[in-house]
């Protein structure tokens, strides 16, 4: 088993050259079987979940390669069927974009349910009903998502829920299909555009993306293309929160300042300095930072993914802050381990007050889930003493060489077995 161990006292200093977006990639790799054509896509960040998907990818018999730069190939020209078992589709979240994909180019798909971070119930009520509203017949059993449809005709379908998921998963299922599907109260975080932009290069006809109505007229077939995915707009903002919570000084390049505006805006109004440049940010903090209440929202509020790195930032800040996690109800899980580092944060339903402490320090963590390990990294770096930090392969599944980014930043963090 690998541990991170992170020494606290050091202010972040220098430059950090943000990743391809990984909920991006992961929606992006499965709609490629859209198409059977070859697919080059460019800007996918070497992490696990990418690792999982191009496994399952080639489980299924599409040729995957991925180069040390970033780019896969994907031909799935050989596909004749999609089929991904519990073994595979369980181990994410975003396997569940096969249904859509798969659904889409066979009009038949099995794949068993995803699986992804613990953080909530998770339903995937809303993806069944668009695919539905499609004309496919809809079975769960033992497990296993079956899809069946004659053929996939254009409907309206709005979205009970604002669903990032059922959004993308809708859009890839009704490409292909006959007339035109119109979702309401779609999604509009970036990587719904990004997916979105990467089917419009393989011949989709896809408009609105980015607003809450999204317009797709079906089209006879798909073609390979070539797509670099955006920059990964959780993986800056973690390293924007880093940044101000050692009180540091850092500039984070290839970002899209505009997909961080929910964090600049709550980093300002900490007394933080935040500068934008075309593609990179320079974040720039003093020791004394403010407390401010939190809500999460679909984008363009403040994204769930970021509630844990940034309840760790407030955890020192002066005064109580009080963060409410509107998404995901399960996602304080981590704060009981906080509190183990000496942070004062009462956790209520879907509510947390954080009552700001001098200081945390340094002890033995085990990370809860994804962006519970960054905020752990964090919460390390701004500790007095040694942080010890088990059950690390779920910070591998979302940023690329995280020790090295941070040890160039002047982090004293090293990977360990142990
Ligand atoms: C791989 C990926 O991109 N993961 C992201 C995606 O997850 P994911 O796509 O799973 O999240 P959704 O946007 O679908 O979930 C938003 C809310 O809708 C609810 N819901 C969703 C679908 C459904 O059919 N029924 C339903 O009730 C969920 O329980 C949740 O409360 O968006 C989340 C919200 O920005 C992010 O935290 C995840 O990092
Ligand atoms: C929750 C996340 O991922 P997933 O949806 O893949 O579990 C995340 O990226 O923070």
């Amino acid at each position: 088993m690998e541990k991170l161990i992170v020494e606290g006292g050091v202010k972040l200093e220098g430059q950090v050259n943000i990743s391809g977006f990984k909920n991006a990639a992961v929606a992006i790799i499965p709609a490629s079987i859209l198409s059977a054509g070859k697919c080059y896509i460019e800007n996918i960040p070497h992490i696990r979940d990418v690792y999982l998907f191009k496994d399952i990818m080639q489980e299924l018999g599409v040729n995957v390669e991925l180069d040390e730069n970033g780019t896969m190939m994907i031909d799935s020209s050989k596909l004749d069927r999609c089929c991904a078992t519990y073994d595979l589709a369980n181990k994410m979240r975003a396997s569940y974009y096969l249904i859509g994909a798969g659904l889409g180019r066979f009009k038949e798909v099995e794949v068993a349910y995803p699986g992804g971070c613990n953080i909530g119930t998770r339903p995937i009520d809303q993806h069944i009903k668009g695919f539905e509203a499609l004309g496919a017949k809809v079975e769960i059993e033992h497990g296993v998502i079956r899809c069946r449809a004659e053929k996939l005709v254009g409907a309206k379908i709005y979205l009970d829920v604002v669903s990032v998921g059922a959004t993308i998963n809708i859009m890839l299922a009704a490409v292909l299909a006959e007339g035109t599907t119109i979702i309401e109260n779609a999604a509009k975080e970036p990587h719904v555009v990004d997916v979105a932009n990467f089917l419009n290069m393989m011949g989709a006809d896809v408009r609105g993306a980015g607003t809450d109505i999204i317009k797709i007229k079906g089209v006879d077939k798909l073609h390979g293309c070539t797509y670099s995915v955006i920059p990964d707009q959780i993986e800056a903002g973690t390293y924007m929160i880093a940044a101000a919570a050692t009180g540091g000084d850092v500039f984070i390049n290839n970002v899209i300042p505009k997909h961080l505006e929910s964090i600049t805006a709550k980093l300002k109004e900490m007394g933080v300095e935040v500068i934008e440049y075309g593609d990179s940010i320079r974040v720039k903090a003093s020791n004394n930072l403010k407390s401010v209440d939190i809500k999460t929202l679909p984008y363009p509020g403040f994204p769930t993914d970021l509630q844990q790195p940034m309840t760790v930032l407030l955890s020192t800040a002066d005064g109580t802050s009080v963060v409410t996690e509107s998404i995901f109800e399960g996602r304080f899980k981590y704060v009981d381990e906080l509190k183990r580092m000496g942070a004062n944060i009462k956790v209520e339903g879907r509510v947390a007050v954080v009552e700001g402490v001098k200081r945390l320090s340094g002890a033995r963590i085990s990370v809860t889930d994804l962006r519970a390990g960054a905020a752990f990294i964090i919460a390390g770096l701004i500790a007095e003493g040694t942080t010890e930090i088990e059950n690390i392969y779920h910070i591998d599944r979302g940023y690329e060489k995280v020790e090295e980014k941070f040890r160039k930043l002047g982090a004293k963090i090293k990977r360990i077995r142990g």
